[in-house]
């Protein structure tokens, strides 16, 4: 087995899906466990990986170690698998505020840690992944694990100082871009549009608004100027968004939750 999931959920099998599509490594070689005999059946339907109810049994069979299960079970978790953990294991934590101290102290020996912060677009094979690591971790190692995250999207390494930010702007993010995209669809739909030709206009809109960015490498400020013309309409939607403290409103979700990532 080459890698093991201790919690198979939404983030997990995202991240399967992108490791299964690209061949990084077969159905067999990757191990998953769950807490319910249901979610471990379901894991096995829908990824066709091999799967447990025994933490311990993913420790045992696989080197490297994801520890997919939400922040406040991670101490459990780390508690249980204690036992089965050696110096030769890499643990990989992708929860927000679980430092790469807090991990080691908590596996208790001194092994590889590495931290992901993924997203869930990693579900179509466009997930934003930071990573870093303690020192333990080489570069050829580093080299393995960049192979796992660009499966699934793009990765940026990181400073672990910028983990919290990381996790505003990339973990959390597909939330507040789906609440916008709704919100568009609705209004949309209030002008008359049929509901499904309404979220097609806006996802579409806002997946190719930020391949701009990404592509042309240009301001954000210049391409929505491109869009505002002089006595236009979108310049009296701008008015309306600032009116309403739209960039104040995202700056706040994004810096609440990095916030909140620090006290996890
Ligand atoms: N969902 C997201 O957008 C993101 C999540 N994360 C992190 O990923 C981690 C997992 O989150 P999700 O996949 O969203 O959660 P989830 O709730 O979808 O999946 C967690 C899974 O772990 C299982 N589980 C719980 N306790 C267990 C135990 N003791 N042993 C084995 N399995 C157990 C649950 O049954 C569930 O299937 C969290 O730490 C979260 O902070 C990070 C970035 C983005
Ligand atoms: O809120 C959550 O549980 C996760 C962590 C990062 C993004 N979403």
């Amino acid at each position: 087995m080459k890698i093991g999931f201790i919690g198979c959920g939404n983030m997990a099998s995202a991240m399967i899906g992108g490791i299964l599509r690209q061949g990084i490594f077969s159905k067999d070689e990757i191990i998953v466990s769950n807490l319910t005999e249901e979610g471990r059946a379901r894991s096995e339907k829908t990824l066709g990986v091999v799967t447990t109810l025994d933490n311990n049994e993913i420790v045992r069979s696989a080197k490297t170690v994801v520890l997919a299960v939400k922040p406040q079970f991670y101490e459990e978790v780390l508690t249980e698998v204690h036992d089965s953990l050696t110096t030769e294991h890499t643990i990989i934590g992708i929860a927000p505020g679980k430092t790469l101290a807090w991990l080691e102290e908590k596996a208790g020996l001194p092994l590889k840690v590495v931290r992901f912060m993924p997203n869930t677009p990693a579900q179509v094979g466009a997930g934003m992944t930071a990573v870093c690591t303690n020192d333990r971790v080489s570069e050829d190692e580093l080299a393995e694990i960049l192979k796992i995250t660009d499966s699934f999207g793009c990765t940026e390494v990181i400073p672990e100082r910028l983990m919290d930010a990381a996790g505003a702007v990339g973990g959390c993010s597909p939330a507040y871009v789906f609440m916008f995209i709704e919100a568009m669809a609705d209004a949309a739909v209030s002008q008359g549009m049929p509901r499904k030709q309404a979220y097609k206009f806006a996802s579409q809109t806002v997946l190719g608004s930020a391949k701009m960015v990404l592509k042309t490498g240009r301001h954000p400020g210049d391409l929505k100027d491109m869009v505002c013309s002089p006595a236009g309409t979108t310049i009296e939607g701008v008015r309306t968004l600032e009116k309403s403290g739209f960039r104040s409103a995202v700056f706040e979700a994004l810096t609440a939750a990095a916030e909140k990532g620090k006290k996890l």
